[in-house]
């Protein structure tokens, strides 16, 4: 699904209400209504029937209104503490302030004192305070009354998004409130799908405001890779598969000490669907690799003695490409300067799509003025923010503050595929496309998920997947694998290996999805 900053959807109103005639206080009074049937759906069998809208003076708190008005109509209390003046609320809020029975909002501009006693008896608390308007760290009366929200032990429904958290960023200006449910309108905004802002939100609800199609076509956003998305992306093997229709994905990678992330990335492109894989590993560890894998091949590189690559085995390596789909350079290589060499020369002369992780990443982080040259050829490169912070040059907290600006910036600098990982992995394309995954989960913070990945990755290249396909659905896949081990074994202790084998039945939940959505539009 697309997702897009608040700015956006502030444009968005406007082409609703200026090109399309809809005026905003329709829109006003549409959000009001998908909030108030969420509350009703959610808490409307209670015996009590009383919410407590706490209002800002914008329009978040216009929308706060509406619900009151029409929780009221259906039976609820709905007494409204707002946060201001009623002199201070405008336009359309205003408009639906004024319609409020009287004795209905009780004004606090100055402080709560006393005004914890609304909450008595309260089913749910409205969070109207703050939405995609928010301009400035919360303090004052609307840092007390967040306050108040996360204290009273009362369910939280927040409207359109939490109050607190950046719409933008998913980031917390000060403090927020800490929902049980959101609705937002017409499209999630990226505040509500990014950490800790989706964490904050709860479940989150995207009611139809009835924005204009055209509208919502065309609004600048990104795609949040969730099931459905990853469902579309995938394709099934077709009945007259062969394993030479899975594509073959040469692996180059292994020193002594890290075995494990070269024999990870072999089993992971195997178990995500390739036809063939083979293991290209210093030559003296080829042993160790042929008892930790079954499936896929290997092949020593280098002299017998030899425990890492050496620029010398430039050629065995390229001859070993030269007859696969897609090589991944990196799992466990290391940084001997053979090794880093090495990864120079393999930048420049190979002509197959490359799948770029760890060390490999490492390497190219001490010239990343080669990635250029291969703009005409796949690059995927798959970094943590550590070694997204060696690529640009900057600290980790850097990369973190902008999460999609640092990939977005790098991806189309170095005309490159990225995968920024973490929670969430951003998927940056060369023309500036952003994806943000959806799937995953803390027990992946842990070694080797990311040799996990970089297999899956090859291995969607490998099958002929279109780079930025192949990239949000190798990100999406290896996360769906680690969620479905959530139930059965927390999120202490899963194993990247553990994640490597349940990836067939994260492909396999793809292609029920798929069958489900396709029955369902041939009306089944
Ligand atoms: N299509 C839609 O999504 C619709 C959204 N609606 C709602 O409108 C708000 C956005 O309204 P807006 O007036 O632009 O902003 P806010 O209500 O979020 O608040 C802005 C308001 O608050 C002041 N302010 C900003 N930052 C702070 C702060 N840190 N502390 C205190 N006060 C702050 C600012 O000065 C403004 O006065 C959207 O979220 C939806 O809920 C429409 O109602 C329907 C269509
Ligand atoms: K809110």
């Amino acid at each position: 699904m697309k997702v897009v900053s608040g700015q956006v959807m502030q444009l968005m109103d406007r082409r609703a209400i200026g090109e399309f005639g809809v005026p905003g206080v329709e829109l006003m009074e549409r959000a009001g209504r998908g909030c108030a049937d969420v509350i009703e759906e959610a808490f409307g069998e209670q015996d009590a029937r009383r919410a407590v809208i706490v209002a800002g003076k914008g329009n978040n708190g216009g929308d706060g209104f509406v619900i009151s008005r029409l929780l009221a109509e259906r039976g609820w209390e709905a007494p409204v503490l707002l946060l201001a003046a009623p002199e201070a609320v405008g336009g359309d809020a205003a408009a639906n302030l004024a319609r409020l029975a009287p004795g209905t909002v009780r004004s606090v501009p100055q402080g709560l004192a006393g005004a914890e006693g609304l909450l008595q008896g309260a089913t749910v608390i409205v969070d109207a305070l703050l939405g995609t308007g928010m301009n400035s760290e919360v303090t004052g009366v609307y840092g007390e009354a967040i306050d108040m929200i996360n204290a009273a032990g009362v369910p939280v429904v927040s409207v359109d998004i939490p109050s607190g958290v950046d719409a933008a960023t998913g980031k917390v200006l000060g403090r927020a409130v800490r929902a049980d449910i959101t609705v937002t309108f017409a499209l999630a905004k990226l505040g509500n799908v990014l950490y800790p802002g989706a964490d904050l939100c709860g479940r989150l609800v995207v009611a139809d405001i009835g924005m204009p199609d055209a509208v919502v076509a065309e609004a600048e956003g990104v795609e949040f890779v969730d099931l459905a998305c990853a469902a579309g992306l995938f394709r099934p093997r077709s009945a007259t598969a062969h394993k030479g229709s899975g594509g073959h994905c040469l692996i180059v990678a292994g020193s002594t000490g890290k075995t494990g992330a070269a024999a990870m990335a072999a089993n992971s492109a195997q178990r995500a669907g390739a036809g063939l894989v083979t293991l290209a590993v210093p030559a003296a560890l080829n042993p160790i690799l042929e008892q930790k894998t079954t499936e896929a091949m290997t092949i020593p590189i280098g002299p017998e003695e030899a425990g890492y690559l050496r620029a010398g085995s430039l050629a065995d390596i390229l001859a070993a490409a030269a007859i696969r789909d897609v090589v991944a350079l990196g799992p466990g290589i290391g940084t001997a300067p053979s090794t880093v060499y090495l990864v120079h020369s393999l930048l420049a002369a190979l002509d197959k799509p490359l799948v770029l992780d760890a060390d490999g990443l490492n390497a190219v982080a001490l010239k990343p003025e080669l990635l250029p040259a291969r703009q005409d050829r796949v690059t995927v490169l798959t970094p943590h923010p550590g070694e997204m912070a060696r690529l640009v040059g900057c600290s980790v907290p850097e990369v973190e503050a902008d999460r999609i600006g640092c990939a977005r910036a790098f991806a189309t600098r170095y005309r490159v595929y990225l995968i920024l990982k973490g929670a969430r992995s951003i998927i940056a394309a060369p023309d500036g496309s952003i994806a943000v995954n959806g799937s995953g989960n803390p027990g992946m913070a842990t070694g080797g998920m990311g040799d996990v990945l970089t297999g899956v990755v090859a291995a969607f290249l490998g099958q002929g997947y279109h780079p930025f396909a192949a990239c949000q659905l190798g990100a999406f896949v290896h996360g769906h694998s680690a969620d479905f081990l959530v139930e059965p074994m927390g999120t202490q202790g899963m194993s990247a290996t553990d994640v490597q084998e349940m990836l067939p039945v994260a492909l396999a939940s793809l292609a029920a999805s798929r069958t489900t959505a396709t029955n369902h539009q041939q009306g089944e």
